[in-house]
């Protein structure tokens, strides 16, 4: 679903790249964390697979598409199979959330009574069902990031990009978009969110893909927020004369965001 090959970015007046050489596929339906630290590089690559930028070199291919080579008029049509969600919501503050969601569908041209049908389905979806008719400043952060999903996904796209989704939100309502995104993965949608949240990706245990100073550091199945390794016995312990434990001895090392 996403290629990227050897992809690097440099911004104007940048002192070094905000990726470097960056390469790694992610499969249809995979839910991906993105992690590293602040200035890693993750919203530059969520910007590269959404378009709102172009990598300085190497290539990005998102739904068989290489997005560098999209017209920008075309780029609407990206939009649709990528769907977005931000730390900040980003709603349409005079517009109800009934408005705010159906507007995704009005800019890709789905007819009136479609989008009629669809709102309230995908409302309830994410549990806002009663409050179609408030405004975004009416609601709780949590529900205002319910809208904003609801809003990314009401076209059904495949591939959603989440951007720290929950770097505004309790522990308690992460959990609860967290599970909300979950939900959107098993309905089929290959998800990729960037996220300082560490236990919310150690309690997922998904793939994780580690960023450090713009590179690829880490790849790993089912990974923690910080790498796992093997921990060494030290040089004066003696070797266990009984059977090692099942459950190998783990410690966190790398970088904490
Ligand atoms: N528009 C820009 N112009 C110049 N440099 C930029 C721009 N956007 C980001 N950068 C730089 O690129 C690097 C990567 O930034 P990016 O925002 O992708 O990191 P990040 O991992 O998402 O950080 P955070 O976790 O704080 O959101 C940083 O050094 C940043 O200063």
């Amino acid at each position: 679903m996403i290629v990227l090959s050897s992809v690097s970015k440099w911004y104007p007046n940048g002192a070094r790249p905000a990726l470097i050489d960056v390469s790694a596929e992610i499969g249809a339906g995979e839910f991906v964390f993105l992690v590293g630290p602040s200035g890693s590089g993750k919203s530059t690559l969520l910007r590269l697979l959404l378009r709102e930028d172009r990598a300085t070199s190497g290539q990005v291919i998102v739904a068989g598409r290489d997005v560098a080579r999209i017209p920008d008029r075309r780029v609407p049509q990206l939009r649709r199979i990528v769907g977005c969600v931000f730390q900040d919501f980003r709603l349409l503050p005079n517009r109800t959330v009934a408005a705010n969601v159906a507007f995704a569908l009005d800019v890709v041209g789905r007819p009136r009574h479609v989008v009629r049908s669809v709102v309230p389905e995908v409302l309830d979806l994410v549990g806002l069902g009663e409050k179609a008719d408030r405004y975004p400043d009416e609601l709780s952060g949590g529900e205002q990031q319910r809208v904003a999903i609801a809003r990314a996904f009401v076209g059904r796209p495949r591939v959603l990009l989440a951007d720290e989704p929950t770097g505004n939100l309790d522990p308690a309502t992460s959990i609860e978009i967290m599970s909300l995104l979950d939900a959107v993965h098993r309905a089929g949608t290959t998800v990729v969110m960037a996220t300082h949240n560490a236990s919310l990706v150690d309690a997922m245990r998904r793939r994780v893909l580690e960023l450090g100073d713009g590179a690829l550091i880490r790849d790993e199945a089912g990974g923690r927020y910080d790498q796992t390794v093997p921990q060494p016995l030290p040089p004066s312990v003696p070797p266990p004369s009984v059977p090692p434990p099942s459950v190998p001895l783990l410690t966190r090392t790398g970088p904490v965001g």
